[in-house]
């Protein structure tokens, strides 16, 4: 498994090793023990999986009080998963960072606690995996607004995108209840 660091720390892009023969390819994309380490947690408590048509944005979601690190990969499309760093304290707090997740490239993102997640489908449909090592809390549920101007997030694509009604009316960060140390 190859672990990259990126422009925020403790969010991870990782690669898992391909195995191919005639058959077709075989990964590992998740292992207790390479997991343990490489310094991500081996504990997850759920497997969540969603299905979106293109267009699609689902976020940015973050749990207050109750933060869930995830473990995020894509079985069919693309996306672009997008992460703002909401931890007391960052040096990065404030700030976003964004990947192309695919089927194709089967990269997995590794998002820590105190994050806001989500994603646009940027293919016909895509399905997306991921693990989360905390439990559901819909009364600790909060959405930033996808647009923030001042986090200012760039999404590829001009189209507007599809919304729950949840994320229209998401908060902008000046607004937003945010974790506190
Ligand atoms: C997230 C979640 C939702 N649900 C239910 C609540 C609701 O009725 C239905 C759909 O929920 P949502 O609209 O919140 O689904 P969605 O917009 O896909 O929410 C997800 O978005 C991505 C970006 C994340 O990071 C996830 O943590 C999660 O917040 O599923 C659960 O039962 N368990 C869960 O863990």
């Amino acid at each position: 498994m190859k672990v990259t660091e990126t422009s925020l720390p403790g969010v991870l892009l990782l690669e898992p090793r391909l195995f191919t023969d005639s058959r077709g390819w075989f990964a590992e994309f998740y292992n207790e023990r390479v997991f343990a380490e490489a310094g991500l947690p081996s504990h997850f408590i759920q497997d969540n999986q969603s299905h979106s048509t293109e267009g699609v944005l689902r976020g940015m979601h973050y749990q207050l009080g109750a933060p869930q690190g995830k473990l995020v990969r894509v079985l069919s499309g693309t996306i672009y998963d997008a992460v703002v760093d909401l931890r007391p304290g960052s040096p990065t707090r404030g700030q976003w960072a964004g990947f192309e997740l695919s089927s194709e490239n089967r990269h997995i993102l590794w998002i820590p606690e105190d994050f806001a997640h989500g994603f646009k489908v940027l293919s016909k449909t895509a399905d997306v995996l991921y693990k989360v090592t905390k439990p559901y809390d819909s009364r600790a549920e909060r959405t930033l607004r996808w647009d923030d101007p001042e986090v200012n997030i760039l999404w590829p694509g001009s189209a507007t995108p599809v919304l729950s009604s949840k994320d229209a009316d998401g908060k902008f960060w000046s607004e937003a209840e945010l974790p506190v140390a």
